[in-house]
């Protein structure tokens, strides 16, 4: 088939990639030149294992990219993989939406014959049929229904496994109104449902909409609920990944999702919770549950913090911050919890020197008010430092041996459940 994505970020690009690897004819189009420029010479513009191998492979051959949106009239179906941010109060920023699909409108109002748009991006429900639905049946003059029809596919990849989880998923979700769209959707997804396990769910477009924010909702609650054990764990002197150790045995707990600490980051948990609990509230319902989840979410780095003032007075003093990334694996630091972090140590008086094996980069580049010295690599920022903060969950914080040995006081309160407890350090776990 004939595929247009518009927007070409991580997962404009993922999903482009793989549904050229799965044999579709691809179209990325972007309003940013040097992203579209990126993948019409076979590179990556974003960091995701496996993606540099796809896009050398099909770039120039069934994939490419353009700022041009004409170029969808060539296309049989679009999906806008566009951002949906947050508004200062949480709820959700559908501009970029909105402005995708007025373009989008424009270019099929030349087109002769059948268009479908597909929502990948998260929205919440309502906005595809009555945001992005009227914005294209605006500049295309063309009604939703008849000239150009509209669906909603939610996307449940990680950053980290991105292409991974697109090729593997364990569920397609298919929203949309008519049999047709359901049709096409399935005849596009075919080669991936043929290979895989995954189930497909065709539903309503409003239903399509909730799964996704349900999906990262309970995840996100998920690891508040088991914070929230571990915080109180702590207070008893118990060791909270013995008790989910435990408690993972009870298939309907399971594993997964059950490493306490210093809580959820990234670009989508914080955003999708605050936009859905605003959507609720709008609607006038106050969800307690998530809303508790953001509240334990929150308060996890200001525990982290009270457990080293247990042990340091770090005023005028050298401070490791050990991660920068929201997550082991990526380069990502939208939302990371080492924010808060740093602003804590800082209000403290504390000199920051952090360590990050990928991120450092891009958290100079994205948080330009945030001053800290940074060290190139984990020796470096602990040499002299009077106590240090374990932040992300990379491996290789888990192999700091002798390091620690440096450090000025060698008091090392681990946000992540990866530093080794050893002789010769006083070791503090935030849950454990
Ligand atoms: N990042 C992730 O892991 C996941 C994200 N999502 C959702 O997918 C959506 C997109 O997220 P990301 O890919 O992370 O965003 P992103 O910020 O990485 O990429 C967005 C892209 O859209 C482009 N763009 C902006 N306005 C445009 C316009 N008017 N026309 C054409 N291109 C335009 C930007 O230049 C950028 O390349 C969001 O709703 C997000 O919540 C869903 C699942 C996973
Ligand atoms: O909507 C999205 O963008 C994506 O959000 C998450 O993916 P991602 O943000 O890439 O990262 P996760 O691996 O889910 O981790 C999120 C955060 O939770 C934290 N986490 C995760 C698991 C855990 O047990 N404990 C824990 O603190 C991680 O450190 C990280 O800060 C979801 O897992 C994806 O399914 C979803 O598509």
């Amino acid at each position: 088939m004939h595929v247009s994505i518009v927007g070409s970020g991580y997962v404009g690009t993922t999903v482009a990639a793989c549904l050229a690897d799965l044999g579709h004819d691809v179209t990325n189009v972007d309003v940013d030149e040097d992203v579209v420029a990126t993948i019409n010479d076979g590179d990556t513009p974003i960091h995701e294992p496996g993606l540099d191998e796809l896009i050398g492979e099909h770039a120039g051959d069934r994939l490419r990219a353009t700022t041009d949106y004409d170029a969808v009239r060539e296309t049989d179906v679009t999906f806008l993989a566009l951002p949906t941010p947050s508004e200062d109060d949480g709820a959700i920023d559908l501009t970029y939406m909105e402005a995708g699909a007025a373009s989008l409108g424009e270019a099929l109002a030349e087109k002769d014959g059948d268009h479908l748009v597909v929502v990948k991006s998260t929205v919440v429900p309502g906005s595809t049929e009555d945001v992005v639905a009227p914005a294209i049946e605006e500049t295309s003059g063309k009604t939703a229904g008849e000239g150009f029809h509209v669906a909603m596919n939610p996307e449940f990849l990680r950053m980290g496994t991105a292409v991974e989880d697109f090729l593997d998923p364990q569920k397609i979700v298919f929203g949309a109104r008519e049999a047709d769209a359901y049709e096409t959707l399935g005849e596009l997804f075919d080669p991936l449902v043929e290979s895989t396990d995954a189930a497909v769910v065709e539903t309503g477009i409003r239903e399509a909409e909730m799964i996704k924010y349900a999906n990262n909702g309970f995840l996100a609650a998920k690891v508040s609920l088991i914070n929230d054990i571990g915080n109180i764990c702590k207070e008893f002197d118990v060791d909270a990944y013995e008790v989910a150790d435990a408690i993972a045995l009870d298939d309907r707990i399971g594993g997964k999702f059950l490493r306490s600490g210093l809580g959820w980051g990234g670009s989508c948990f914080p955003k999708d919770t605050n936009a859905i609990i605003a959507a609720a509230q709008e609607a006038g319902y106050e969800p307690p549950v998530l809303e508790a989840a953001v509240e334990v979410n929150d308060g996890q780095p200001e525990r982290l913090l009270s457990l080293l003032d247990d042990h340091a007075d770090v005023a005028g003093k050298r401070v490791a911050v050990l991660g920068l990334s929201f997550k082991p694996g990526t380069d990502d630091v939208r939302g990371t919890r080492a924010v808060p972090v740093i602003e804590g140590l800082q209000a403290r008086g504390a000199d920051v020197v952090a360590y990050d094996p990928v991120a450092t980069e891009s958290f100079d580049e994205y948080y330009e008010d945030v001053e800290v010295e940074y060290a190139d690599s984990a020796a470096e920022a602990l040499d002299g430092a009077h106590a240090a903060v374990a932040v992300t969950d990379w491996d290789e914080f888990a192999a700091l041996d002798t390091e620690f040995d440096a450090m000025a006081n060698p008091v090392v309160v681990d946000g992540r459940h990866i530093v080794e407890r050893r002789e010769g350090i006083t070791y503090e776990g935030l849950t454990w």
